[in-house]
């Protein structure tokens, strides 16, 4: 499965585009405010239905425009296939797979996996629990699509038993219902944190690597932290019934791999409080790229890499480690303000695009030399 094409209408500063991407590398030359991160956020929305950057739609339409339109076209064993989302203030959004109306893009089988890197991103290091939770479980959905409905079943479970807690504080139920929701809680708890600890495993020594050869020194690790001791279910079960009354004292379910957290670190710190601007970024570059490789190991797909301005982080050698990395497999688009920073970028196998006052044109080098 590749992108082949992107087509876009009245997105962000395009009134209209149709970029070629090329099987591999595709590097995005322009200046700063040319339009290089709306064009990834493009592709990330054809892809996925959302904006990398926002989660308010309508700052996704052109200035002065109702609507906007982007098709992803790709190239798979058993085809060609077309992805369309549009979006209109005021309207539901429109997804279609190959022609077909769909409630969501991440559910169509064959849809490209996308894996973005951009500024904003760095939240998933800094931010709250929630967002590494979150990030976690997109994960174990890339690597093994079917286990994605643990996720789901212990959301719904616990949704329930929160409702459940809510209502013997309103005195409408009796605790001795309570229980029964443990059990469930505690069956589809284990089987999310089992899924959890294996795809942070798949993806550890494969980070450590290549934090190291980015060159994020101070040995960086990543770790899964899970709330919970419990071996088994019964062990979970049981750390709930321990926490009934502190439960509905304060109103809710306070135990659970709902308070996951997935660690990241150097020097056995958090990089979360600890770690510089820079470490951060390659720490995120990083646990991408090991993600992707770890995926590309479990199943026939690699997801796209967008990766935005990140060359601008790293010295000579280790830009050039990262587009080996990114040239070794799969496919992948990478920004910059200068195509000098991209080692290898007039590679007959790298495709150039060059972006200007919102057009985006083939092959900067061409550009250059005339
Ligand atoms: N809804 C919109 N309609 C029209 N233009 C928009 C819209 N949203 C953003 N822009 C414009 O897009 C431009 C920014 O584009 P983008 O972020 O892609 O630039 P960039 O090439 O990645 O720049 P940098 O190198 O500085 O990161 C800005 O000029 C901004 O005004």
């Amino acid at each position: 499965m590749r992108i082949v094409r992107l087509a876009l209408r009245n997105f962000r500063s395009y009134p209209t585009a149709e970029v070629e991407l090329g099987a591999g590398l595709t590097v995005v030359s322009g200046r700063n405010g040319a339009g290089k991160t709306n064009l990834l956020d493009a592709l990330y929305f054809g892809c996925t239905g959302r904006s990398a950057r926002t989660t308010n739609d309508r700052e996704l339409v052109r200035f002065g425009e109702q609507v906007t339109r982007v098709v992803v076209m790709t190239e798979a064993d058993d085809g060609a296939h077309e992805l369309s989302v549009a979006f209109e203030s005021g309207q539901p959004k429109r997804l279609m797979a190959d022609g077909v109306r769909v409630e969501r893009l991440l559910d169509v089988p064959g849809r490209p996996l996308v894996s973005v890197f951009l500024p904003d991103r760095l939240e998933l290091v800094k931010g709250t629990p929630s967002l590494r939770r979150a990030h976690i479980d997109q994960v174990v959905a890339a690597l093994w699509p079917a286990r994605a409905a643990t996720r789901r079943a212990y959301a719904q479970a616990l949704a329930q038993r929160n409702a459940l807690v809510a209502r013997i504080r309103a005195g409408g139920a009796s605790a001795a219902s309570l229980p029964a929701w443990d059990r469930e809680l505690a069956r589809h708890g284990v089987a999310l944190m089992a899924d959890r600890a294996a795809a942070i495993e798949s993806v550890q020594t494969r980070f450590g690597t290549i934090a190291g050869e980015l060159g994020l020194d101070g040995d960086p690790a990543v770790a899964y932290r899970p709330r919970s001791r419990a071996a088994d279910a019964g062990g979970l079960e049981e750390e709930l019934a321990e926490r009934h009354a502190s439960d509905l004292e304060r109103g809710f379910t306070q135990h659970g791999p709902h308070r996951d957290d997935l660690a990241l670190t150097r020097e056995r710190r958090e990089l979360r409080a600890y770690g510089s601007q820079g470490q951060q970024r390659l720490t995120l570059l990083a646990l991408l790229l090991a993600e992707r490789e770890a995926i590309a190991a479990t199943r026939d797909a690699v997801p796209v890499m967008l990766l935005d301005d990140v060359m601008s982080e790293l010295d000579r050698e280790r830009r050039g480690r990262l587009v080996e990395l990114l040239r070794g497999v799969g496919q992948s688009v990478i920004t910059t303000t200068d195509l000098e920073h991209v080692p290898g970028a007039e590679g007959a196998d790298v495709t150039r695009l060059s972006v200007r006052d919102g057009v985006v044109g083939a092959d900067a080098q061409t550009e250059r030399a005339a």
